[in-house]
């Protein structure tokens, strides 16, 4: 990218303020640094994230890859660890999955204009633009479906099984960009747009079919072996809380903890293990005998889950915090004997 921009508005300029803090995040004006400061929707939360997350031109730059056809990408201008977070980034727009409509084109800033007409496809309408980089925006569980484009983060390539992974804090309104495993200065971050793993012959049917227009040649899809270790952690996945339903919760345990195995292995981002330890947990607290077992499940959630988010105050994390503290709530679980 030419020109660095404001962090909140995307204005290009030569002449940025710096954070005061950070010394790092680059504003056209007082007022775009006030709103990025905001911790609730509409504001940027880098009052939470100051100094911790990445920063475009400092930590990671967006570049050509130089691969026919790719476009840029995102390139880790230093190493990352596992849990580092790499950016955080509020939507320049949202709408409840599909209902776009042309007006909503007249909610893009104008100052963010210029970035918007750099995605791809280059010379694409306005629907088609959206549709290659809207990302998934769904806040917690239940909750209408809504998607969002973001500027930078739009700009990350595919990879089945990307070293970074991204989520929606819905009480924030921002998405943060987690490194999934240790990303080392010059690597390619990337993410997984596949949601769930799918097959591979159901994942190239989706990512050659429109939006998306490519074939994934990423190590999942060259090496049978890798592909066949994702697929097992899907099978795991779905086993414990079926078996856990029919009372077998041993066996359930058992494939709880060979699927973490698997996680290790394949170096997963922790939101996996958050979502894995809680699933174990239901499982456990159905029986006084795995009390303790339960427990560790939960403490090993709660400790996931603010690894990941960095954020005490993330509903997950805070449910997870009071199931481990307050007893009485453990009745909510039906424990059976
Ligand atoms: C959200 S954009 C990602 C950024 C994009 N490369 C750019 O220049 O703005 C998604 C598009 O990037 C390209 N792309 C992403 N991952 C790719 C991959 N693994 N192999 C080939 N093309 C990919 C495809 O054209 C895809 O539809």
């Amino acid at each position: 990218m030419e020109r660095p921009f404001c962090a909140f508005c995307y204005a290009s300029s030569d002449k940025l303020l710096k954070c005061g803090q950070c010394l790092q995040r680059l504003y056209c004006s007082a007022e775009c640094q006030r709103n990025d400061w905001k911790t609730k929707p509409g504001g940027g939360c880098h009052k939470l994230y100051c100094g911790i997350a990445g920063e475009i031109n400092v930590d990671y730059e967006i570049k050509d890859t130089g691969k026919d056809g790719v476009g840029v990408g995102v390139f880790a201008l230093r190493e990352f660890d596992k849990n580092d977070m790499i950016l955080t980034e509020r939507p320049i727009l949202k709408v409840v999955e599909r209902q776009l409509v042309s007006h909503n084109i007249n909610e893009i800033p104008k100052t963010a204009a210029p970035l918007f007409e750099s995605l791809l496809p280059v010379d694409g309408r306005f629907q088609q633009k959206w549709d290659k980089n809207a990302m998934d925006c769904t806040g917690e569980e239940d909750a209408k479906k809504e998607s969002g484009l973001f500027l930078v983060l739009s700009r990350i390539n595919h990879d089945c099984l990307g070293n970074a992974d991204h989520q929606y804090l819905a009480h924030r309104g921002i998405k943060i960009l987690v490194a999934a495993k240790h990303i080392p200065k010059g690597h390619e971050i990337t993410i997984s747009y596949l949601g769930s793993f799918k097959p591979k012959h159901e994942r190239n049917i989706r990512l050659l079919s429109y939006p998306f227009h490519f074939i994934c040649r990423c190590d999942v899809c060259t090496n049978d072996e890798l592909d066949q270790k994702l697929a097992r952690t899907k099978d795991l996945d779905r086993a414990i809380l079926t078996l856990g339903a029919k009372g077998k919760i041993e066996v359930a345990m058992r494939k709880g903890r060979a699927l973490l195995s698997l996680y290790e292995q394949l170096q997963q981002s922790t939101w996996l293990y958050q979502r894995t330890y809680y699933d174990l947990f239901q499982v456990a607290i159905t029986k006084k005998k795995y009390y303790k077992d339960a427990m560790h499940f939960m403490e090993k959630a709660h400790e996931a889950a603010l690894a990941y988010t960095q954020d005490p105050q993330h509903p997950q994390v805070l449910r997870l915090q009071e199931l481990l503290i307050s007893p009485e709530t453990h009745r909510n679980y039906r424990i059976i004997g």
